[in-house]
């Protein structure tokens, strides 16, 4: 079966300098999304959505963006943009789960209330003509949340449902709740995509046994903790290129080297590495130690420096 690999969204991580450095060094990954929009009651596009999707920042091949609303009015604004930039997709976050966006009845605080999804559906499709698909996770306080919206969905004609196998109120704690996304593909008319802890290749096999009917996987930690992964996954192997870190180390400087030219003073730079190396460290023999060395740095030569020492000692 052909396996299709989805880069799942992570915002202040997976913008498009990521991206396409990502795909220029590592590949595997057939379609992108685009961390959410959020509009926070104005009908404006922030300039860093802006930024984030226009077509000449982007060189991926397929990219989709994705908003996080309640608001039926919202979503088609976003809907009339996206479109104008030429995209004719748009991806809907019922997934986020962090609360001051869940106590607002949105991202997974909004999978309780399919008639509110319903009003947002109806509008989207009467009033334009874009595909819409799905990011849910099974539900913020319970996994039945979830299929009390699939009647809702299958009025529409929704392009598929990615399902992140947690409830929001985990967070990213404790483990995917495979047994109630069993539940989904019995039950779901829709052409579902599977989310959730894929951080390997066996990992990845394990969850093909179990879910043989799906050939679409959204990898979103995994990719940044192993970029390898994805192409990995494709070869169908376990083995890494012989150049494995030399390829890392260049796609570390693309993303570095970009950022520190986009991002003024020492502090953002610092902050937004790290927070890549809170990911990338797993890679490495020893996550903590790399980390650390990672964190105690001050200046930005300091930094240059720890990392050429960090890769040299993998070659
Ligand atoms: C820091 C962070 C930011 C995220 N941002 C988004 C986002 O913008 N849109 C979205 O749908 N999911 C977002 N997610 C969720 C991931 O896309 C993904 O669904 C989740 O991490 C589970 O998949 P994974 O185990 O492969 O990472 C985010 C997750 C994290 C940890």
């Amino acid at each position: 079966m052909s396996v299709t690999l989805l880069s799942s969204p992570l915002q202040g991580f997976t913008d498009f300098r990521f991206r396409n450095a990502f795909h220029q060094s590592f590949g595997g990954i057939d379609t992108f999304y685009a961390p959410y929009i959020k509009m926070n009651g104005k009908m404006v596009i922030k300039n860093n959505y802006q930024r984030d999707l226009n077509p000449e920042h982007n060189t991926v091949p397929h990219l989709i963006p994705q908003v996080m609303t309640n608001d039926p009015d919202e979503f088609l604004f976003v809907i009339k943009y996206i479109a104008s930039l030429g995209y004719t997709e748009l991806n809907w976050n019922l997934g986020c789960p962090y609360p001051m966006v869940t106590k607002q009845g949105m991202g997974s605080g909004l999978i309780c209330n399919p008639m509110k999804i319903d009003e947002v559906l109806h509008k989207a499709h009467n009033e334009s003509d874009i595909t819409i698909s799905m990011k849910m996770r099974l539900g913020y306080d319970e996994p039945s949340e979830i299929l009390n919206v699939f009647p809702i969905l299958e009025k529409y004609p929704i392009k598929n449902v990615a399902i992140h196998a947690r409830l929001g109120k985990q967070l990213y704690k404790g483990g995917t709740d495979l047994d109630a996304f069993q539940k989904c593909v019995d039950q779901s008319p829709h052409k579902l995509y599977y989310n959730g802890d894929v951080t390997s290749v066996q990992a990845y096999r394990d969850l093909q046994e179990r879910f043989p009917s799906i050939d679409h996987w959204m990898i979103g930690r995994g990719l940044i903790a192993d970029p390898f992964l994805p192409q990995m996954i494709k070869n169908n192997t376990t083995e890494y290129p012989t150049n494995r870190w030399q390829i890392f180390k260049d796609f570390h400087d693309t993303i570095y080297k970009q950022y520190d030219e986009a991002l003024s003073g020492p502090m953002p730079i610092k902050m937004k590495m790290l927070g890549f190396w809170e990911y990338f460290s797993q890679s490495f023999n020893d996550p903590k130690k790399v980390y650390k060395a990672i964190k105690k740095n001050g200046s930005p030569r300091n930094y240059v420096a720890t990392v050429n020492e960090i890769f040299a000692k993998q070659r």
